[in-house]
């Protein structure tokens, strides 16, 4: 389970930005809408513990995300969450495995030749195991980001306008990827996005505009 209360970031110089309670159970599938600047990237990044909140508070199942200690939460979140960002963040002259070995050992979880294996087979791109993510295409590079996020299966998923600048066909296919894999890990998906083709994937919305849970 994810939940927020009393949530409020505030960048330097900036007015606080105040983000709804909210509430979303496991397995749930939530698509996290709002115009350009409502906040959606800094909501997710408050989510995945990568931002310190001003107020309030993220709980991912029992665990008070502000309580851990820096290192405490750096596991946790290699643990737990799992993070498909917009610019993919790769490590560029690694192999894919390599990418996908590196993210459970700083969970500090041990080397897991077959479950990388099958990661990368159920994202069909167990082919380019043994190419650097610099030598992928854009496509590619975006299914090995969302199997790194998923190879500790991960109670929460969480991606970052994964569908922008992709066609019809190309968008239906990640938001189907996306959805698969967090199945897989019965984990809550949320994605962050302007994109309204996502209403057709995704069950539940949350609309940072309104500040409200939509139907
Ligand atoms: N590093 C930063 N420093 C200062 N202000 C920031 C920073 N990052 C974002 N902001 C501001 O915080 C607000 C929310 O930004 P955020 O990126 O979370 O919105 P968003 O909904 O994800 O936007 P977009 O759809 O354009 O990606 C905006 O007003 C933005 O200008």
């Amino acid at each position: 389970m994810l939940q927020t209360s009393a949530l409020t970031y505030r960048y330097r110089n900036g007015k606080p930005i105040r983000f709804p309670d909210w509430t979303a159970g496991p397995g749930e599938q939530w698509w996290l809408s709002g115009p350009s600047g409502s906040g959606k990237t800094t909501l997710l990044h408050l989510l995945a513990g990568l931002l310190r909140p001003a107020t309030g508070e993220v709980r991912v199942g029992e665990q008070a995300l502000t309580t851990l200690a820096p290192a405490q939460l750096d596991r946790f979140r290699g643990r737990h969450i799992g993070m498909v960002f917009q610019r993919l963040h790769l490590l560029p002259a690694l192999t894919v495995t390599a990418n996908l070995e590196l993210a459970r050992y700083l969970a500090g979880l041990p080397r897991d030749g077959v479950r990388v294996h099958s990661t990368l087979e159920r994202l069909d791109i167990a082919d380019l195991a043994h190419r650097r993510a610099h030598e992928l295409s854009q496509g590619q590079a975006q299914r090995v980001a969302i199997a790194r996020a998923v190879v500790n299966q991960p109670r929460i998923l969480l991606a970052d306008e994964p569908t922008a600048s992709l066609d019809e066909a190309n968008a239906e296919r990640v938001a189907r990827l996306l959805c698969d894999e967090a199945e897989a890990c019965a984990a809550t998906l949320v994605v962050a996005s302007h994109d309204r083709r996502l209403g057709r994937w995704l069950p539940q919305r949350l609309d940072l505009a309104e500040g409200r849970v939509a139907a």
